[in-house]
């Protein structure tokens, strides 16, 4: 078995320097491999590596955020069935892993709850040919994301800063888009929604909770479509969407399951955020795509 460490560099040191100090106490005398990214999206030229061309079982510990976690994933479709990931979240949101509540960031993190690791297949949503492991929306949140996404590619800011700004700027832009969109065989009537949100993990955003039933293996894609929301409201409705309480207000949200979306967007552009990355796409479909990605979860009760 092949124990291999994913890393991207540009974590918080502290953070970084705690993970090699606990790969030290868990395998004094027994070999591990280091592969540190040297860009974006060389975590998915790495994860290609092991998932097609090794010829020994691997176990990829994915350490970094939710953004590392995506490219990833990517790299992993259609990998050997003795791939098995492992994720150990040093970003600053790692909304992927907040799924398995009451489970703790440190649960995740102790290399001891991996000697004998909990099996689970995951499944992925795909767009347009990228996959995303947690989430896909379009709408508000969008545009949070590019805001904060421009502003830490741009200053020298990190945590929650970008995401509060990208939010204040968002504001000035009208809420809500037309959108027409087929979900299985049902045929939505075009409609305007301030959200829309395909979930496969339970938190996106820092820790909102679009669907509150979402599950990774589920075998399903949960929908959360928000409409009729006005400025005023944003304080307030944040609050239930934090607490997935939202989706008792049934005026104004629908929650569906589905296997397959298509959107049509007249072949003009929207942006879609796949796991906290904003990406252009025209008319785009999402479908699941079942339990795709071998994951090790921390055996938690050890
Ligand atoms: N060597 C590298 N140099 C520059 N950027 C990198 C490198 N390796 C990875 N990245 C980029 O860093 C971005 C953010 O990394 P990561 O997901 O680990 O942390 P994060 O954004 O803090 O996490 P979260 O999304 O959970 O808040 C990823 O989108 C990835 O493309």
């Amino acid at each position: 078995m092949k124990e291999v460490f994913l890393i991207n560099p540009h974590t918080d040191a502290k953070k970084l320097y705690a993970l090699m100090e606990e790969i030290k106490k868990n395998f004094k005398g027994r070999q591990v491999i280091i592969e540190k990214t040297k860009a974006p999206k060389h975590a998915e030229y790495i994860a290609k590596k092991y998932a097609l061309f090794e010829n020994e079982p691997v176990h990829l510990y994915v350490c970094g955020g939710d953004g590392l976690l995506h490219e990833t994933i990517n790299g992993l479709i259609d990998a050997r069935s003795e791939v098995h990931v492992s994720v150990l979240p040093l970003g600053t949101a790692n909304d992927f892993v907040k799924t398995f509540r009451p489970w703790t960031t440190a649960d995740f993190l102790n290399l001891a709850n991996y000697k004998n690791p909990i099996a689970m297949d995951c499944d992925v949503m795909s767009v347009n040919g990228e996959y995303a492991i947690n989430t896909v929306s379009f709408g508000f949140d969008v545009y949070v994301a590019q805001y904060a996404n421009h502003m830490k590619s741009r200053l020298p800011v990190q945590g929650i800063i970008p995401y509060y700004t990208g939010m204040l700027q968002t504001l000035r832009r009208p809420l809500g888009q037309e959108y027409r969109m087929q979900i299985d065989d049902q045929r939505m009537p075009a409609a305007i929604y301030d959200f829309v949100v395909f979930c496969n993990g339970k938190y996106y955003g820092g820790g909102y909770q679009p669907c509150p039933d979402a599950m990774i293996n589920d075998g399903v894609i949960d929908v959360c479509l928000i409409s009729g929301l006005k400025k005023r409201d944003i304080v307030y409705f944040a609050k239930a969407y934090e607490k997935g309480e939202h989706i008792s207000h049934t005026d104004r949200v629908t929650i569906k399951q589905a296997h397959i979306i298509h959107m049509d967007t007249n072949n003009e552009t929207i942006y879609g955020n796949l796991d906290g990355e904003v990406r252009a796409f025209k008319n785009p479909t999402i479908e699941l795509k079942s339990h795709a990605i071998h994951l090790w979860l921390p055996n938690v009760g050890e």
